[in-house]
């Protein structure tokens, strides 16, 4: 897994942390550079990967393909209805709404699966070949199901949220932009088609 600092996961530290408004009592002390370098790889909300980060990595990915490593699918992740969320309860439940899909998803998925926030209430999930393989299918699924029984918000205890999912396997050779193209089009059928699903193209 990519790490702006040599021996240093990110992913490791717990999200306060990382903003430096953990408590006191916070295993991991980052310096003023780690802190510069952490907000330019995350987001603050969710201190999931950023978008540009996720480019980074997924070039990374995609180098490490063209040397014959492992190839891997993207998942484009966008929750479903999550206007009405804002416009039933208001912004900030919304964001803890995002949290809580953000918090779930690195629970849910494998550790060699990496999550990002891609924009909005978008997500990109970034899911390499395994040895014994996993299935994408049933990684989300397990993600749609931990969703679908958690509160996504401690102020609306029963407000739950779902997704629809665009997922794709990287083609070898191919640019960035085709395989999120792809991912995006199969994002927009399962919304099409009724949304809380996933779409492989
Ligand atoms: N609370 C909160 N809301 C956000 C954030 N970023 C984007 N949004 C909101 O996400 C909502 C996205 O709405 P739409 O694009 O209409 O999508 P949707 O309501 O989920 O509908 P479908 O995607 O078609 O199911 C907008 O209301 C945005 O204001 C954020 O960081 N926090």
């Amino acid at each position: 897994m990519a790490s702006a600092v040599p021996g240093c996961d990110w992913r490791q530290i717990p999200v306060t942390t990382r903003f430096g408004t953990g408590s006191p009592t916070s295993t991991h002390e980052i310096s003023g550079l780690e802190r510069i370098q952490v907000a330019a790889t995350h987001d603050e909300l969710t201190g999931l990967d950023n978008r540009r980060h996720m480019i980074t990595l997924l070039g990374e990915h995609i180098t490490r393909r063209s040397r014959g490593g492992p190839g891997f699918a993207v998942a484009l992740a966008d929750i479903d209805f999550f206007k009405n969320v804002n416009d039933t309860h208001g912004h900030r439940v919304g964001d803890e709404a995002l949290m809580t899909f953000a918090h779930l998803a690195r629970a849910q998925l494998r550790s060699t699966d990496i999550v990002a926030r891609w924009g909005g209430e978008e997500f990109l999930l970034l899911l390499p070949e395994t040895n014994p393989p996993g299935d994408p299918h049933t990684a989300i699924e397990r993600l749609r199901g931990a969703l679908a029984a958690a509160s996504a918000s401690a102020h609306v205890p029963e407000l739950r949220i779902a997704f629809s999912t665009g997922l794709t396997r990287y083609i070898d050779g191919e640019p960035i932009d085709d395989m999120i193209e792809r991912a995006d089009r199969a994002l927009y059928a399962a919304k099409d088609a009724g949304r809380n699903r996933t779409v492989a193209a």
